[in-house]
């Protein structure tokens, strides 16, 4: 067991040091926070669960991420979130959209650079376990 604790402080390590990186990127701003009710009014009426990087960051921090998969299906959520409410073909949800399609492929690609596959399945393998 406490080998496993090591496991996951590791990999927490890890998930802190690509959300990080991502919310330091200015591309992703729209993405770093809740989305403001009082600037866009009719935001909860469309998304049913939002998702933004801070929240991501304080996920982590609980413990709710025991492997890298459940990490990026958040990650898959802000991007889904975005691409539903900004579904246009208007230059600003164009711009939106991309972004969105940019931070899910940057987050795959950090966490394929920073993890080999064994980390992720020792990952996996607490996980079922639980
Ligand atoms: C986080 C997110 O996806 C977001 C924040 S504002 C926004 N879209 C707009 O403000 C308008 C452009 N068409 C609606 N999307």
């Amino acid at each position: 067991i406490c080998q496993e604790e090591n496991t996951l402080r590791e990999l927490r390590i890890f998930l802190r040091d690509i959300c990080a990186k991502l919310a330091r990127n200015k591309q992703f701003f729209m993405f770093t926070k809740p989305v403001d009710i009082e600037e866009v009014p009719d935001y909860l009426d469309i998304i049913k669960e939002p998702m933004d990087l801070e929240t991501l960051m304080s996920k982590i921090d609980k413990h709710s991420y025991i492997c890298a998969r459940d990490f990026l299906d958040d990650i898959d959520l802000i991007v889904r979130n975005a691409l539903e409410y900004n579904p246009d073909k208007s230059a600003e949800d164009k711009h939106i959209r991309h972004r969105a399609c940019s931070l899910r492929d940057k987050a795959y690609a950090f966490i394929k650079a920073e993890m080999d596959s064994d980390f992720e399945d020792t990952c996996r393998d607490i996980r079922d376990k639980r």
